[in-house]
């Protein structure tokens, strides 16, 4: 099956297509969604700091608009990205997804962060070129591992201070240089909640463009040690027997699949499959 939805770097010279607005405030939208006429996107009252053609959705050129500000445009208002992940289509939300991860990067790569010249956007390639370095800066991606630490009927969950009230997941982590995914797995559940881990098993992965990790995400056993928290990263963790589950994260999350994988492993119930 085709995919609905595929990045491409467009010509921004080039007229129509769909377009989205981005501003600090998140995502212009109104009763037909995130996606607007460019033509007529453009000829609104938008602070835009840089325009990005981002790909095809259903065939059709999408561009992103970058905003410096949140404007007021009648009949519309503003959300951001998270809001989109819990509700309506999936698809849009993965190029929404996409048009923040380039307008991040974009906005952040404005000057070469070797010499603080300005740099100019690469005609057919993503990426940011300083002519003087001959340096160019590709978007940023941030490896992360998280995982879903099991002992029999027994899942590790945890919660952030940062999490809605209530809710526990599983442990995640950026990766750091000189770690293989493996290393930095051991490494943060070590350090999140002093547990030993072995028999770890790749699962999947997910882009989660908060702002730009690339989720590794796995599978381990219990291998040693009692939950001690990480101050400040860890508010509580947990053993929860797969008969009683807290309240868990967003179904469109990696870190819920990665649970509901392995309570429908040991139920004998059909396998959940990962949001792309
Ligand atoms: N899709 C999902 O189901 C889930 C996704 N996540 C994501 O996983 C990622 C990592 O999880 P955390 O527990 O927050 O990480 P973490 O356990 O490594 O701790 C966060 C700390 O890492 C540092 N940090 C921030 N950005 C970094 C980067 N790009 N590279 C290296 N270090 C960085 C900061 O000091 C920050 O306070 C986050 O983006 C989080 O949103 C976390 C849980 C579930
Ligand atoms: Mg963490
Ligand atoms: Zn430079």
């Amino acid at each position: 099956m085709t995919p609905r939805w595929t990045t491409a770097v467009l010509d921004t010279d080039q007229p129509g297509g769909w377009a989205v607005a981005r501003s600090p405030e998140g995502f212009l939208f109104d009763d037909n969604g995130a996606l607007f006429p460019r033509e007529w996107l453009k000829r609104q009252d938008l602070a835009i700091l840089a325009e990005h053609g981002i790909g095809h959705l259903d065939g059709e050129p999408v561009y992103l608009l970058e905003l410096r500000a949140h404007s007021e445009v009648p009949g519309c208002n503003w959300k951001g990205l998270r809001a989109f992940m819990l509700e309506g289509d999936h698809t849009v939300f993965k190029v929404l997804g996409y048009a923040a991860q380039i307008g991040t990067w974009a906005r952040e790569h404005r000057f070469c962060g070797n010499c603080g010249q300005a740099m100019i956007q690469v005609p057919r390639e993503r990426a940011m070129y300083c002519q003087p370095c001959d340096l160019r800066s590709y978007p940023r991606i941030s490896p992360s591992m998280i995982v879903l630490v099991t002992r029999g009927d027994e899942v590790l969950l945890a919660r952030s201070p940062r999490f809605v009230a209530g809710v526990y997941s599983t442990l995640a982590g950026f990766a750091e240089p000189g770690e293989s995914a493996e290393d930095c797995l051991i490494r943060e559940v070590r350090e999140e909640v002093q547990i030993e881990v072995k028999n770890v098993q790749y699962l999947g992965s997910q882009c989660w463009p908060f702002p730009h990790s690339m989720m590794l995400g796995f599978h381990a056993e219990y291998a040693g040690g009692e939950i001690v928290c990480q101050e400040d990263e860890i508010e509580d963790a947990q053993w929860f027997n797969v008969h009683d589950l807290p309240p868990l994260p967003a179904s469109r999350s990696i870190a819920r699949y990665l649970i509901d994988v392995y309570v429908a492993r040991r139920l004998g119930h059909a396998e959940p499959v990962l949001p792309g």
